[in-house]
């Protein structure tokens, strides 16, 4: 369990800073505000997915970094919707009681203006410098995870995750969308991958901190339903995400480097959730979720190098003769 470091203040409700402001330690609140490893991640798949659209490497140089640049700072905007939206919950788990608005380091008012002048200006960089198509689909993004899932489903349904996963799946097409303009098939299989990754990502951590989620009343798997049967969940889930991983070799979108690689981060994958489903414990649920993080992470980076094989192969030949 990571310590608390921080103070934690009570003044959510009168919304005053409750500790003096250094201007170093206030643009790292702001910049915790944007959770900024999951955007990082999430950033990562949208890049691959600008890559995959085309058999360049070389990528139109505005839509590339404009794509990038709006489509973090829209995920970090969404993120800093969730800290002010369920800044009541954060204060009461130890996971999150340390975050800048239960300690009192930003106020409410603060963090909502922040996400706003995000979410505004990663609207007018995709507007302006992308297309239209990637600005409306990642507004619904921010939508979908800052309102849908956090507002609502979050607090209502076990199923949250499940349903709101779709807008953290949803990068790797806006990154097409960045660079063609266009809905593919191909980036719906990059959407089912992360689609179908994002419960037994989650409920593994769920199923560790089952007893935090049931002191705040948010109905998560583990807590609604039982441990076994969140175990049995992620299970079939990661089988299911292994079927996922392997339709864009099927579909002839990845190559045999792609193959072999899901596949060995698929056995590993599975080997977790089998052993988790067998033989349960807090310790091997946290390894499992660490797992999860590097599985999507080298899977996109196999993607995106089995897509360029071709070209990696003639560099490599041409430095070595
Ligand atoms: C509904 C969907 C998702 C849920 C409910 C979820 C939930 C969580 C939670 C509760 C954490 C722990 C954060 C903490 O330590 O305080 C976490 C961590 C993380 N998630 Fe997810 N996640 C989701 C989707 C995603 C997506 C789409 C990505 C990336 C593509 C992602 C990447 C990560 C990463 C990199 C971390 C580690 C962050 C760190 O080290 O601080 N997650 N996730
Ligand atoms: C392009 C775009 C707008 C994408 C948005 C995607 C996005 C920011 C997804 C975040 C996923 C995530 C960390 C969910 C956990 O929320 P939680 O509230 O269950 O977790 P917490 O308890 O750690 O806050």
């Amino acid at each position: 369990m990571k310590p608390v470091e921080k103070p934690v203040s009570c003044d959510i409700a009168r919304g005053a800073p409750a500790v003096p402001r250094d201007l170093r330690l206030l643009a790292r609140e702001y910049f915790e505000l944007t959770k900024p490893r999951v955007v990082a991640l999430i950033v990562f798949t949208a890049v691959v997915g600008m890559f995959l659209s085309s058999p360049s490497v070389f990528l139109p140089l505005g839509p590339f970094v404009f794509g990038t640049l709006g489509i973090a700072l829209a995920a970090g905007s969404a993120a800093a919707f969730n800290h002010v939206l369920d800044q009541r919950a954060d204060a009461v788990m130890n996971r999150t009681r340390a975050r800048p608005l239960p300690t009192g380091q930003l106020t409410a008012r603060e963090a909502f203006v922040f996400a706003v002048a995000l979410g505004i200006a990663s609207m007018a960089i995709l507007a302006l410098g992308v297309n239209t198509l990637t600005a409306v689909l990642t507004f619904f993004s921010i939508i979908g995870y800052s309102v849908i899932y956090t507002v609502w489903l979050k607090h209502t349904t076990p199923q949250n995750i499940v349903i709101g996963g779709a807008a953290g799946a949803a990068p790797p097409i806006l990154g097409w969308t960045a660079i063609t303009g266009q809905v593919h098939p191909d980036a719906l299989l990059l959407f089912l991958i992360i689609f179908t990754w994002t419960p037994p990502h989650f409920w593994a951590l769920a199923l560790y901190r089952r007893e935090e989620y049931a002191k705040v009343r948010i109905p998560m798997l583990p807590v609604t339903h039982g441990v076994e049967f969140t175990k049995l969940q992620i299970l079939l889930y990661t089988i299911l995400l292994t079927a996922a991983t392997v339709l864009p070799f099927a579909t002839r979108m990845s190559g045999w480097l792609y193959l072999a690689g899901a596949l060995a981060l698929d056995a590993r994958f599975l080997l977790y959730a089998w052993r988790l489903y067998r033989n349960y414990s807090d310790g091997l649920a946290r390894r499992t979720f660490g797992y999860s993080i590097q599985y999507l992470a080298l899977l996109f980076a196999l993607l995106l190098v089995d897509h360029y094989s071709a070209q990696i192969r003639e560099a490599l030949q041409s430095a070595l003769y």
